[in-house]
């Protein structure tokens, strides 16, 4: 479980003539995540969704508030749970490597734990199991990124997110340069993998018709604080005029995704 109390971070602005001054991004960020949920964190461009999943994975310092997981301070578990908390990005042409093979981007997070000769045996195992999971033939492994298609090269990046056997999955706008069609087909596999592997999963987006589909819940970032908090079945009972205004311009559309329909959540 992860919880988030009052979570704060600023950066420093370039200078002015009166010194430098600070962006306050997150002033006062409070969430649970329980095991086995999916949390939706839905917020416009530049709310700090990104600078939030960044705080979460030990890459970003914080300015104040608390972050338990498991019950454990953040910095000790992220130290003492390496490759437990995996992440997944939007740009999936930019996170890999162009020069390397599939087999050496999918490998990585397993080669940076452990380097042995039995390791690597075992490696081979994982990446055959998650080649398979993900719909690749194995022949793809000696391909390189400009190979493969878009959709291919973020199941690969999910691939890649789920070798270290993680508990915790991040999905940082991860279906959101991919076409309708591919993302629908992302989004089943997530909801697949999430069930195999018991993973939990904080969904980042702004489309709120794709995270309706994977989340229980959702938390709308907004002004560095969540405005609201809700459950996927119940959206349309939003309290806020924000939540209730971006909810409403998704009313009148069936999911695009087959999911939970606006049908329904009306009937
Ligand atoms: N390392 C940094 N240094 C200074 N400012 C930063 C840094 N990272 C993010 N910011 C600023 O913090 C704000 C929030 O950025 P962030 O990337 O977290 O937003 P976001 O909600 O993920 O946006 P998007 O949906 O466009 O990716 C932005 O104004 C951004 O310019």
């Amino acid at each position: 479980m992860i919880t988030v109390e009052h979570l704060k971070k600023s950066y420093k602005t370039t200078g002015t003539m009166f010194g430098s001054a600070k962006q306050h991004v997150l002033t006062d960020v409070s969430f649970h995540l329980r095991h086995g949920e999916c949390l939706g964190i839905v917020g416009e461009s530049g709310s700090g969704k990104s600078t939030l999943s960044r705080i979460l994975l030990g890459l970003e310092r914080y300015d104040g508030g608390t972050i338990l997981i498991d019950g454990m301070p953040h910095n000790k578990w992220v130290k003492q749970n390496k490759g437990k908390m995996s992440v997944v990005f939007q740009d999936y042409r930019t996170s890999v490597n162009p020069n390397w093979t599939i087999e050496q981007i999918i490998s990585e997070p397993l080669n940076m734990l452990c380097q042995s000769e039995g390791g690597r045996k075992q490696h081979a195992a994982i990446i055959a199991e998650l080649m398979e999971r993900i719909q690749l033939p194995r022949g793809y492994l000696h391909k390189h990124p400009h190979e493969l298609s878009g959709g291919q090269l973020q199941r690969i990046c999910i691939a890649r997110a789920l070798t270290t056997r993680p508990r915790y999955l991040i999905l940082d706008e991860a279906i959101s340069s991919l076409d309708v069609s591919v993302q629908s087909q992302i989004l089943t596999l997530l909801k697949e993998l999430q069930a195999e592997y018991s993973l939990t999963y904080l969904f980042i987006a702004h489309d709120l018709q794709a995270v309706t589909y994977l989340c229980d819940h959702l938390a709308f970032l907004r002004g560095g604080v969540i405005i609201e908090e809700l459950d996927c079945n119940h959206i349309h009972s939003a309290q806020n005029e924000y939540v209730q205004q971006l909810v409403g311009s998704v009313l009148p559309f069936q999911s695009a995704f087959g999911g939970r329909s606006t049908e329904r959540e009306l009937t």
